[in-house]
């Protein structure tokens, strides 16, 4: 049985429905992404998972266990460790007093090590912690009984930059060992890098769950081109060419640099302009085969040629904003 297993799961508030009969599953060894605006029903979502709410109906196993039974979920969180976004702890209590009062109820075998790697002020009371090392603790807490099944939400919103890396870092490093990772986030770089599926929801319904990969394949490339010379627009009108946009210049300096901005992309420049050539951009998007965007370009006079991924947030906008449907 799949790690977690959510089936019609329904929460009435009364005045609104949190969440409207969901169904996803979440595989052992995969990090996965839950997504949607605010409002969408994701922490309700984490909340029922973990037992601290019932469903109206609905059924939420997690690691095997039914979580509104509750003498079943006691079993299933000594497995689990959640990283809530806004960790909540005694404020006069140090970090070590509030790890050792976790680590008598569910364990601690790896709090060495995650001290070393997160280094929260242990020895100091929390109410003196700035906000980045409250999180830290917070994950210090939620890795050391080394669970098989985590559960954050938001994770990283307290954490700089660097921090935030070393927390990538890390997640990356538990999937390799076999963890399975269920987070909620707004921040869309993260998820790129870190998941290998997501799920989005929007109003209490889940609009799609898919690969990251199929996502962003789905939406195509963005592809820009400069060339010498002019541009026949029917060269590249073949399937799969969307939003084309053709422009010549004349007299242009054309920019010469070999640079990579981002990992993902395909930038190529080749200079040989003196600078009074006419050169012509084309860019479009594109979700055809790469074999009739080759045969296309092949005529030509290539100065620039760069391949890029379709923003990440302009993908996640069409779920969001409710022009796209699964
Ligand atoms: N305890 C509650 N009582 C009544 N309504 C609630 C309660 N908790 C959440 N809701 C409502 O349920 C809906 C889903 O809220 P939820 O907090 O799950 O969204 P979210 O996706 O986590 O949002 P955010 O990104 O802002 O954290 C919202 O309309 C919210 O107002």
């Amino acid at each position: 049985m799949a790690p977690i297993e959510v089936i019609d799961l329904t929460k009435d508030y009364g005045s609104v429905l949190g969440i409207d009969s969901i169904t996803f599953s979440v595989e052992k060894g995969e990090v996965f992404g839950f997504l949607g605006p605010n409002g969408a029903g994701k922490t309700t979502t984490i909340r029922t998972l973990l037992g601290f709410q019932s469903p109206t109906s609905g059924t939420a196993t997690v690691l095997g266990h039914d979580m509104t039974n509750e003498s079943e979920f006691l079993d299933a969180k000594a497995d689990v460790g959640y990283l809530p976004a806004t960790p909540k702890f005694d404020d006069s209590a140090t970090g070590t007093e509030i790890l050792d009062l976790h680590a008598s109820i569910k364990g601690d075998t790896r709090r060495e090590e995650l001290l070393e790697r997160f280094d929260p002020p242990v020895d100091r009371p929390v109410r003196e912690y700035s906000t980045g090392n409250v999180q830290k603790l917070a994950i210090v807490q939620a890795f050391m009984h080394d669970p098989s099944l985590v559960v954050m939400d938001e994770p990283t919103s307290g954490l700089d930059p660097l921090m935030q890396q070393r927390f990538n870092e890390f997640i990356h490093d538990e999937q390799q060992r076999g963890v399975t990772v269920f987070f909620s986030s707004h921040v869309l770089s993260e998820v790129r890098r870190l998941c290998t599926r997501v799920a989005i929801l929007r109003d209490g319904r889940l609009i799609t769950t898919e690969p990251v990969e199929s996502l962003l394949n789905r939406s195509g490339k963005v592809v820009h081109l400069r060339i010498g010379g002019t541009v026949d627009q029917a060269a590249f009108d073949f399937d799969g060419v969307h939003d084309l946009d053709i422009r010549s210049m004349r007299g242009t300096q054309v920019e010469t640099q070999l640079s990579d901005e981002r990992d993902s992309d395909l930038k190529l420049r080749v200079d040989e302009s003196d600078g009074t050539e006419t050169v012509t951009d084309v860019s479009f998007t594109f979700t055809g085969d790469v074999n009739d965007l080759v045969d296309a370009v092949t005529p030509y006079a290539l100065r620039e040629f760069d391949v890029e991924e379709a923003p990440l947030d302009e993908v996640f906008m069409q779920f969001y904003g409710g022009e796209a449907s699964a």
